[in-house]
């Protein structure tokens, strides 16, 4: 193949990806709410059940697992309307310990972040920083000084044998045992789905399912929030926020509200750009303007994207067809139907539900039904979450992405390296599957309800993979036009150089701008700000000299 065929057809693909790209950044929207005004129009805010999963102690350490719960847990919400569920498919021992010993410190925590108000409520973090430490913003308040310390000594475990409840998991082989759900102080439900060498668990979205049907059967809010095990709540507002949005906007048909995933203890400017902040900056921001940035719990920068959506149940009354949708527990099925009458769910009672809870988290309970095509987290791709998405977007529901202040979640970013790059090949590998899939956004916008340019904004991010492609290749393509003594660019005296020059340097100018206004903002307002009391000081010496003169 010519160079200049294989330039013009990787510059024909740039230009189509750029013209995808502008769609995505044309309308950038922000949401503005006032949690404060929340209790006056709905005085009775509805329950919300919180979703935590995590599948290896080894790498998703049961600390970081835990401050994640107590974070959730201590936010500003009414505590009787929380229910916390943890989804544990490592079926660990220690995992189990670190929730049990987190849901008696929690008896502490909670109560001690309230009445203080506490602005970090993960305690790794909050007892890290020096924010609200006593010696600083607090040393004269004694009481404060006390309880402060007694959070601090007591945080520290005891240790733990294998007996009592424990005993469930000892001898327990990770991907062979029958389901394990635990009920502990503090609305905590821990649960491990049965597993079974021969069944597929599908992977998050199998134990998010699980957990939207153990959830249904023991208090079965109408909202569900998730989070990653790694990403702890870092505005205890967030609940309120979130119900700003989908209480205050019924005409708007908001399935999901998400937040930028932000990161703790990063290098410094993000040489790697693991935080994804220009694409959460622009490219979100943007695309929550068209209809609703996709599901992406942070995914992008992903390990933490968290969203809040409504049971998405339809419109099912036939008790024949319910089972066939929703599967055979009598439990679950008079739950659906109640959510399906936007009727709140009572506590049940506990042994009765502990039942249900085990049948609905076994690994044959999806057989036959629609869990996983139709209903609740989609199965197909490694990318569980955005395909969720574009079938709730499908459907013709909006989503919404916010960005408070400070912000809601925060996660601990992976810092570069050939973690970052397993990482990015699962994602794009789960991007092409859903981009080949049948639920591919190409057919949906002409199939389903899925906006024309929502279909583009899809694009953008399914197409990650074949994107680099092309990068390679033109890359590439000066080295080979050396080698075999050919071009494709116009030579230096010919005057069209112009127009490819021109392109590079405000294509390679712009990214850098948008990157150094995310980035460096803080650095590049601390030398505008220097520059600014220079000229203050030159300009007072001109004025004095002027007077002078
Ligand atoms: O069999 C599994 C595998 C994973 N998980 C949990 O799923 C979450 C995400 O998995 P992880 O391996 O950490 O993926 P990441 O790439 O770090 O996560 C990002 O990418 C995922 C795929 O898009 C999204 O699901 C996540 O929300 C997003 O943060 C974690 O809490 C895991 O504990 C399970 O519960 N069971
Ligand atoms: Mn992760």
């Amino acid at each position: 193949m010519s160079p200049w065929l294989l330039a013009f057809l990787c510059e024909s693909w740039f230009t189509i990806y750029w013209g995808i790209i502008v769609n995505c950044k044309w309308n950038p929207m922000d949401y503005k709410t006032y949690p404060e005004n929340l209790d006056k129009r709905f005085p009775d805010l509805p329950n919300v059940d919180m979703f935590v999963t995590t599948a290896d102690p080894v790498l998703e350490p049961p600390i970081i697992t835990v401050n994640t719960i107590l974070s959730l847990l201590a936010v500003d919400y009414p505590a009787q309307k929380l229910a916390c569920y943890v989804s544990d498919d490592g079926c660990s021992p220690l995992t189990f310990y670190s929730v049990v010993e987190a849901s008696k410190f929690a008896k502490l925590w909670v109560p001690f972040c309230k009445k203080y108000n506490i602005q970090v409520r993960a305690p790794f973090r909050y007892f890290l920083g020096d924010s609200d430490h006593p010696s600083n913003a607090y040393k004269a308040n004694s009481e404060f000084h006390q309880d402060w310390l007694k959070m601090k000594v007591t945080r520290k475990p005891v240790p733990c044998d294998l007996n009592g409840e424990f005993a469930d998991f000892s001898d327990v082989e990770r991907r062979n045992h029958s389901t394990i759900v635990k009920i502990m102080w503090y609305r905590i439900w821990f649960t491990c789905r049965e597993k079974r060498p021969k069944q597929p668990h599908n992977y998050k979205a199998g134990a998010m399912n699980v957990l939207g049907r153990v959830s249904g059967v023991m208090t079965n809010a109408p909202f569900m929030l998730n989070v990653d095990c790694d990403m702890f709540v870092n505005n205890p507002q967030v609940v309120r926020h979130a119900m700003c949005q989908l209480l205050g906007c019924p005409s708007e048909e908001i399935a999901f509200v998400q937040y930028p995933q932000v990161f703790y203890g990063s290098p410094r400017d993000d040489p790697y750009g693991n935080q994804f902040v220009v694409v959460s900056h622009y490219i979100a921001r943007g695309i929550t303007g068209i209809r609703g940035y996709d599901m992406r719990e942070q995914a992008v920068s992903i390990d933490e994207k968290s969203y809040m959506m409504k049971l998405e149940l339809g419109k099912l009354v036939d008790e024949t067809v319910l089972r066939k949708e929703f599967g055979n527990s009598e439990e679950f099925i008079n739950s659906a139907t109640q959510a399906l009458k936007g009727k709140q769910g009572a506590f049940p009672n506990l042994s009765n539900s502990l039942e249900a809870a085990c049948e609905v988290a076994s690994c044959n309970y999806e057989h036959g039904t629609s869990w996983g095509t139709k209903l609740g987290w989609i199965y197909g791709s490694t990318v569980e979450d955005l395909h969720t998405g574009l079938v709730i977007h499908n459907k013709g529901w909006n989503s919404t992405l916010h960005g408070p202040e400070p912000p809601a979640f925060m996660g601990c970013a992976l810092s570069g390296g050939p973690k970052a790059m397993t990482q990015q090949k699962r994602w794009v590998t789960g991007l092409l599957e859903i981009m080949i899939g049948k639920n591919s956004p190409i057919f949906s916008t002409l199939t389903t309800n899925l906006q024309f340019r929502m279909c583009l904004a899809y694009l953008w991010i399914l197409v990650w993979a074949l994107h680099s492609v092309h990068e390679l290749l033109y890359a590439t393509l000066p080295a080979y036009c050396i080698l075999t003594n050919s071009r494709f660019l116009p030579k230096v005296e010919e005057t069209t150089i112009w127009i490819p020059t021109a392109v590079f340097l405000t294509y390679n100018l712009h990214n850098l701008r948008e990157h150094y206004s995310c980035i460096a903002a803080p650095y590049l307002s601390a030398c505008a700000s220097i520059k600014v009391a220079i000229a203050i000081s030159w300009g007072a010496g001109g004025r004095a000299k002027g007077g002078l003169l």
